[in-house]
């Protein structure tokens, strides 16, 4: 049974949908030192935010399939690390969505009002109705920095409350902005005219310190700003000073640089600064939706269905992937095929999809069948994750191209691979009953199921040479499965596939290209 290991405080609901697979180890507040000790015993991991994922720890986890960040942001996760270890990263992009929305939105609400030092007044047994005069949101400017689903939701709200609503977002269309009731400005202009500012972007270098002392010096002195985002878009020390001088009214944070927060002159600011503890997605709600959301995908990935939310798989869509399903096996093993006859190093591969897969849709068959051509190298190293970054890295050209005038069969697949034994093609098609066939072996048509061991010959066609090379066969005790021959005209050259039912023993295959008419043999391992 596969092994889960729960790093992070998860909902019920996430724990027993594992359950159903695997065992579930909750261990949380590990010390990196002993999550490396005990990351190689399992096949997933779930974590929030807590649990820092490092390369190190991705390393030590030899045995991990699968990482499922249960909630939005996976900057916590060394996802690079894990693609080149073939590790899925999964999370849930939309589980906390409202939470945190609803969040930025009591911050503005509050920070108008002063509820929190108005509150702890009056627990401190105070009367005091003159400190917290506040302001009102209704007609005021809120700047909304990131128009995702996050930011879209605060949209929502804070035009029912009456707000004018500009927005910043280099990514997003003005129509879509409009949609949303934004105006979409560019952010300089966004600063300046602002009452209240709240950011909904990833944490990328791009928006590392985006709000640093230049910007903040841009803002209105009446001006608010909140984070619900990320830790370190704000630049905290510039944002302590720019409160302690009065350069802006208030600031309300919920996360921050380093977390937990440490020493910070921020705690020292009176009733301008609300600092949550990264409260964003803690309801109830979206501890569920989350939990849910991600434990399901590290099921199904467990058991060896695809993620629905991968954010390091490009473009495998479930419903795409149940669609294509047939194929990838036929791309796989046509990788597998080519590249062996290609010779180990392989240096190009044309991928040409054929007849119906001759769409957008179809490209990971491209992807499975670069991890097919790589698993001589690699063996179970090589996965749908990892498949495109080692072929990169290894220097093989991929070419992907699509022709949707071949009509042979409903769909099919062409390789062409240049490699360390030259130039070799193969094609391959489902046919009616869902078999996989090779259709074509270097420009000869041949209709054969692949097997798991084979021999291929390229020679003459002339009488004698299939029972030469059958008696040279039985002379070693290799039994013949079955064989066709593929020739474009009678006499000219042919090339030969047998199925045989054990690996060819060494040496062989030099014996085979000593029989005349023999020009080539290769054998290949399926
Ligand atoms: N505090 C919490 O507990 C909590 C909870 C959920 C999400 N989050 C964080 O909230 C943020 C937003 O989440 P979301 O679900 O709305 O994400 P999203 O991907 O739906 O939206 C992010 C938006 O930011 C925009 N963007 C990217 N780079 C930008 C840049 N340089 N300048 C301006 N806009 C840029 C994108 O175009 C996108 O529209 C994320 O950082 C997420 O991790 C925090
Ligand atoms: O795990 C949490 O509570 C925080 C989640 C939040 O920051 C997110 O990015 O989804």
């Amino acid at each position: 049974m596969s092994k889960v290991l729960v790093s992070d405080p998860i909902d019920q609901a996430g724990i027993d949908i594992l359950s159903q697979v695997a065992t579930v180890d909750v261990k949380t507040n590990l010390k990196p030192a002993e999550l490396i000790e005990i990351i190689g015993e399992y096949d997933a991991l779930m974590i929030r935010s807590g649990t820092q994922v490092t390369k190190e720890i991705i390393e030590a986890g030899t045995q991990l399939k699968i990482i499922g960040r249960a909630g939005v942001g996976v900057d916590n996760v060394d996802v690079p690390a894990a693609t080149r270890q073939g590790i899925v990263v999964v999370n849930s992009p939309e589980g906390n969505t409202i939470a945190a929305a609803e969040h930025a939105l009591a911050m503005m609400l509050s920070l108008s009002r002063y509820i929190p030092d108005a509150n702890a007044s009056v627990k401190r047994n105070e009367w005091d109705r003159k400190t917290f005069v506040g302001a009102e949101v209704y007609k005021k400017t809120l700047g909304i920095v990131g128009l995702g689903k996050i930011g879209s939701h605060v949209a929502a709200v804070a035009r029912a409350m009456g707000m004018r609503l500009l927005a910043f977002d280099p990514f997003i269309s003005t129509e879509r902005a409009e949609q949303i009731g934004c105006q979409l400005v560019d952010l300089d202009l966004l600063l300046q005219q602002a009452d209240y500012i709240t950011l909904h972007i990833p944490k990328t270098p791009e928006t590392t310190h985006l709000i640093n002392a230049e910007r903040l010096a841009k803002m209105k002195p009446n001006a608010r700003i909140i984070n619900c985002a990320r830790g370190g878009i704000i630049d905290e020390d510039a944002l302590a000073v720019a409160l302690k001088e009065g350069k802006i009214a208030g600031a309300a944070l919920d996360v921050y640089e380093s977390e937990p927060l440490g020493e910070s002159q921020l705690r020292a600011i009176g009733k301008e600064i609300i600092l949550t503890p990264h409260l964003g997605a803690s309801t109830s709600e979206a501890q569920v939706n989350v939990a849910i959301d991600v434990a399901e995908q590290i099921r199904d990935v467990l058991l060896g269905l695809p993620a629905r939310s991968a954010v390091n798989i490009p473009g495998l869509n479930p419903d795409v992937l149940e669609e294509l399903k047939p194929y990838m096996q036929l791309a796989e093993t046509l990788g597998r095929l080519v590249g062996q006859l290609a010779g180990g190093r392989v240096e190009l591969l044309n991928v040409r999809l054929q007849g119906e897969l001759a769409t957008n849709k179809s490209q990971p068959l491209v992807v499975a069948a670069l991890k097919g051509l790589l698993y001589q190298a690699l063996r179970e190293r090589v996965n749908y994750v990892n498949a495109t970054i080692e072929a990169k890295e290894r220097g093989i050209r991929v070419i992907e191209t699509r022709d949707a005038s071949v009509k042979d069969y409903a769909g099919s697949l062409h390789l062409e691979a240049t490699g360390t034994l030259g130039t070799h093609s193969v094609t391959g098609a489902l046919l009616g009953d869902g078999e996989i066939y090779l259709t074509n072996i270097d420009g000869f048509p041949i209709s054969v199921p692949p097997s798991q061991y084979m021999v291929f010959t390229l020679h003459r066609d002339m009488p004698g040479i299939i029972g030469k090379l059958g008696s040279l066969l039985g002379s070693f005790n290799v039994n013949i499965a079955s064989m066709q021959v593929g020739r474009k005209i009678v006499r000219g050259d042919a090339v030969m596939a047998l199925s045989i039912d054990d690996p060819l023993p060494d040496g062989i295959l030099t014996e085979i290209i000593k029989v005349p008419g023999i020009r080539d043999a290769y054998t290949v391992t399926l």
